[in-house]
């Protein structure tokens, strides 16, 4: 029953004897920090959650101070129990988990070579294919989707059970693109592996729970870490982790064994022909991080734009959105489908992107730091071993640098002529900042970028017949307001196929594939 002495000179929110804050910030901890933050008048305060300290940090100039210039002193990881203790005993942590150390310099220098912007630009025709992948089952899926547009006789039907999710189709899309990268490994995700793929999808989602800065109450009450059975389930999710992990790691060696010339140009393959120093449980880390890191926060971001679009004021951004890709490829409908996984020359999608990802701010507490030495900050010294947590949700909505900030206004990414600014003073912080910035983003950016076109220059998003419209505050709309990630309720949308000129050689092109 640790009590964790204060930080000199930082406000210290009022808590109970034992737990401190814990208990006041079970349910969407982001919003209840922004609101102390708002109260007190204070961009930092710490908070006491049971043994642990941490400060929390709301203003957008705050975050980037700490997180930019002293991005040395910010560059480890807590290590948390349940999560790092249990789950992790066996794959290793993920490399956005590591503490700072070697072997996390190690890690993250090799897949930060392999996803760098030009690494990522040379898997286009990944994106290509599993993008086409994932429309042509949505259309093979949903009835009043499939045949070519101009004949669709569904286009004017108003039934709630045309209403669509699309949340799984993107869960699969992560799933399918990062397996293939890592492993050069086609999951038949719709047919033959879809029990597979949603036991994946299923354990990684609790994993990501583990993560989260306040619901698991053994991280910070000690004692309960002793009761019998606390243990259990996290070892229990472990081991189903275990499971799928060694499979594709086993099926990727088999494969090789099979052929006689087997193309070689996925991760781990790529990994061991540079004959790295990496340990196997390294490598384990770096193929646990490729399956699990995208796994929740590219399908969410995107799941949230498409309910964005769905919205009336994004009808009119969808338009202005297709008329830019075909103005951009000289009006053929074809060239912009082709365009859309080579080049990302399309600003307004890249600013619709970053518009969700801002206002969305997936991870809304982003991943907890640790100092690694002092920090004097504004006459203050956060000591070495303190958790920091950036409030991204509060800084990617500070009206001093986003004016309107709860507007969803892809505008304000571009300038007077439309061409996307430049201004890293004012970029969102839903990838993090500094040292441990996201290694993915070159990534989730390409492929939600292609995903937004093709979805786009297929469909026109409309808001569905039935009820089930998305809550646009992603707080209201939690649907685990525990957890690291927002979870949105269950929503969905009515896709229509949009009539073009070559809209229907595109649909026969797709579906022939
Ligand atoms: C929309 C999609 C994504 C979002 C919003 C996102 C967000 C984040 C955030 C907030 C962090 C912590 C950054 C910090 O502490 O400053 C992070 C770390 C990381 N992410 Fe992503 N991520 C996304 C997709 C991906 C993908 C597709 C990968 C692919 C492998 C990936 C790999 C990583 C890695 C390796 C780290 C750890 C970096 C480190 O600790 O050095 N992420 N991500």
């Amino acid at each position: 029953l640790y009590n964790p002495p204060k930080i000199p000179g930082i406000l210290s929110i009022p808590g109970y004897p034992i737990v401190g804050n814990l208990l006041q910030v079970l349910s969407n901890p982001a919003e209840v920090y922004m609101k102390w933050s708002d109260k007190h008048e204070a961009s930092l305060f710490q908070v006491q959650l049971g043994a642990q300290r941490m400060v929390v940090v709301n203003k957008y100039q705050d975050v980037y101070n700490l997180w930019v210039k002293h991005s040395f002193a910010t560059a480890s990881r807590p290590v948390l129990y349940t999560f790092h203790d249990i789950v992790s005993a066996t794959q290793g942590f993920t490399v956005g988990s590591t503490p700072f150390c070697p072997s996390y310099v190690l890690k993250k220098k090799t897949l930060a070579s392999n996803l760098n912007k030009k690494a990522v630009s040379e898997l286009s025709g990944v994106f290509d294919k599993e993008v086409n992948y994932t429309i042509r089952n949505l259309i093979l899926d949903n009835r009043e989707l499939l045949g070519p547009p101009s004949c669709n006789i569904y286009r004017n039907f108003r039934n709630e059970s045309c209403d669509i999710d699309l949340y799984r189709y993107f869960q699969l899309f992560a799933l399918r693109s990062s397996v293939y990268i890592t492993y050069g490994l086609h999951l038949d995700c719709y047919r033959r592996d879809g029990p597979f793929c949603q036991d994946i999808i299923d354990i990684e989602a609790q994993i990501m729970r583990y993560r989260s800065t306040t619901s698991n109450l053994a991280d910070y009450i000690i004692p309960l870490r002793y009761l019998p059975g606390v243990s259990k389930y996290p070892e229990y999710i472990r081991g189903r982790r275990d499971f799928y992990m060694e499979d594709l790691m086993d099926s990727m060696k088999r494969r090789y064994a099979r052929e006689e010339h087997p193309i070689k140009t996925n991760l781990v393959a790529k990994i061991a022909s540079k004959n790295c120093l990496l340990t196997d449980l390294e490598l384990k880390s770096i193929c646990l991080t490729m399956v699990s890191a995208g796994l929740d926060n590219t399908p969410l971001t995107m799941n949230y734009l498409m309910g964005q679009l769905s919205h009336p004021h994004g009808e009119k951004q969808q338009e202005r959105a297709f008329n830019e890709l075909m103005r951009i490829s000289g009006n053929r409908l074809i060239s912009a489908w082709e365009a859309a996984a080579t080049e990302q020359n399309c600003d307004y999608i890249t600013a619709l992107v970053y518009e969700a990802l801002r206002s969305f701010s997936v991870l809304p507490l982003g991943l907890p730091r640790v100092t690694t030495k002092d920090i004097t900050y504004k006459d203050v010294t956060i000591p070495a071993g303190t958790t920091l947590v950036m409030n991204a949700y509060a800084a990617n909505h500070d009206e001093n640098v986003f004016e309107n900030p709860y507007q969803f206004n892809p505008n304000r990414w571009l300038d007077t002529n439309g061409n996307l600014l430049h201004n890293l003073n004012k970029f969102h912080l839903t990838f993090g900042l500094g040292t441990r910035m996201c290694s993915g983003n070159h990534l989730a950016m390409a492929e939600m970028y292609t995903l937004t076109c093709r979805m786009i220059l297929m469909f026109k998003i409309k808001a569905p017949t039935g009820p089930l419209l998305m809550v646009l505050d992603p707080f209201r709309n939690n649907r685990n307001s525990g957890g690291t990630s927002f979870e949105p309720k269950p929503f969905k949308v009515r896709l229509e196929p949009r009539v073009w000129s070559g809209s229907d050689t595109l649909y026969y092109r797709l579906m022939r594939q």
